[in-house]
């Protein structure tokens, strides 16, 4: 098997004093979609800052390629960043700008093309997620699913080797929800995309999901790891049945 992309060792995560989360383990492979998944208030969100570098573990290491987040040096640590692309729960457009703004923003910051090229990669990823012909319309203007679609638009804009969501399908109906997995499935098979997804939406973690751990708020760790169908086919542990069947088993999908 190949190394790596991401590796998690003993991470213990936490607030001042109050631990959320210890000894997590975990490896993500180049082309998963690794959904870190658990109940409310487990930790997923906080588990997703500590991967993108806004939070340090309090105890542990993840390494990219290889090498330690917090042991790099700080040009090593942003050249690592700028391989990413993060979709924030809310989509975290700005408001007063337009959608091809928005877009614009990481390729002004840390590209060197011009006015021209910019627009024609603007152009480029919103016709990726959908919203071709919306570069000029500002995100009042558009549906939660598509604010959702532009954030990812505005996530891809470098070609990120690695897209980090944080429950990219909230405060969507279920159809948004499901064209947005779609699209998430689609862009990693079409640009092998590694995907690190928070969800604690059942549909959408069996639908997406080729990999992932499952955090447990109680004992305050993961319970196990690997695709969701196979957690469920093979664990006895009755709070990962509970979450995976909906308090009710339910027939594994297809
Ligand atoms: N900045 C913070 N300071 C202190 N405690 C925090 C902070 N952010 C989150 N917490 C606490 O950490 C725990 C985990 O929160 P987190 O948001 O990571 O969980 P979650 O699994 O993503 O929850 P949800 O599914 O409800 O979004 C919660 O008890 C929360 O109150």
């Amino acid at each position: 098997m190949t190394a790596p992309l991401i590796d998690v060792r003993d991470l213990t995560m936490a607030y001042g004093e109050i631990v959320i989360q210890q000894n997590l383990r975990f490896e993500v492979h180049a082309g998963d979609i690794f959904v870190i998944m658990g109940g409310s208030g487990c930790g997923k969100s906080t588990l997703l800052r500590h991967l993108i570098g806004l939070l340090r573990p309090a105890r542990g290491s993840i390494t990219y390629g290889g090498y330690d987040l917090w042991r790099m040096t700080r040009p090593q640590r942003q050249e690592c960043m700028r391989r990413w692309g993060v979709l924030f729960q809310s989509g975290a457009l700005w408001s007063s700008m337009t959608l091809a703004e928005n877009v614009a923003v990481p390729l002004q910051e840390y590209t060197n093309l011009n006015r021209k090229q910019i627009a024609e990669v603007v152009d480029l990823k919103l016709s990726l997620v959908g919203l071709a012909g919306f570069q000029d319309y500002y995100p009042a203007e558009l549906s939660g699913g598509m604010q959702k679609r532009a954030g990812l638009a505005r996530a891809m804009a470098l070609d990120p080797e690695i897209l980090f969501c944080d429950e990219p399908s909230s405060g969507l109906d279920p159809l948004s929800a499901r064209r947005l997995d779609e699209l998430l499935c689609e862009l990693n098979a079409s640009l092998g995309t590694t995907m690190v997804v928070v969800s604690h939406d059942l549909d959408s973690i069996f639908a997406i999901a080729s990999n992932g751990i499952f955090l447990d708020a109680e004992s305050r760790t993961m319970l196990a790891s690997g695709p969701p169908g196979e957690m469920l086919q093979n664990s006895d542990n009755p709070r990962i049945r509970e979450f995976l069947t909906r308090g009710g088993e339910r027939n594994l999908p297809c």
